[in-house]
């Protein structure tokens, strides 16, 4: 059965970029993995600085809607780069925090979907048609965490 994750207070929030799970990445910490994928949009760009203001902002909400304001021009290479940024928040929170790898790891095999109503790349959108790709990235990270736990049992 597929698992359904969305909104960081409906069932497994935890696996919702929104969760309140702080990542330190190159010694800087930062509130959730949306506030760092968020900034991520304006690393290189004049509008670099607001990095710093995006990162000490309280809610992720308040993340995403700065980060998705049109009226900033992103960094032009984003579509290639965010998932690479997504993979290293993403996997950062894997990592350090472990009640959420635990729950993570219980998923077993299971399909995990981001029941996003209206994101067609990081979720599934609307009507199912989307990509997934939040999704698919949590079960890489899946594979990748197992892997790594049969590697230190050699
Ligand atoms: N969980 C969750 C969302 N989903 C997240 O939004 C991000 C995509 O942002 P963008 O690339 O700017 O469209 C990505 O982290 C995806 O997981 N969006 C929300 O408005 N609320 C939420 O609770």
């Amino acid at each position: 059965m597929a698992i359904y994750f969305y909104k960081a207070d409906q069932p497994y929030g935890c696996f919702s970029n929104f969760s309140p799970h702080q990542i330190i990445i190159d010694g800087k910490e930062w509130p959730t993995v949306e506030h760092y994928y968020q900034a991520h949009k304006l690393l290189g760009t004049p509008d670099e600085p607001l990095m710093e203001v995006i990162r000490h902002l309280p809610t992720p909400e308040q993340a995403a809607a700065t980060g998705r304001d049109r009226d900033r021009i992103i960094r032009p290479d984003w579509g290639t780069a965010k998932r690479e940024v997504m993979w290293q928040a993403v996997l950062t929170k894997f990592l350090t925090h472990k009640d959420v790898q635990k729950a993570l790891l219980e998923t077993g095999e299971e399909l995990l979907v981001e029941d996003s109503p209206r994101d067609y790349y990081w979720g599934r959108g609307k009507d199912g048609s989307g990509e997934n790709q939040l999704g698919k990235m949590l079960m890489e990270v899946r594979s990748y965490l197992r892997n790594q736990f049969w590697q230190s049992q050699l």
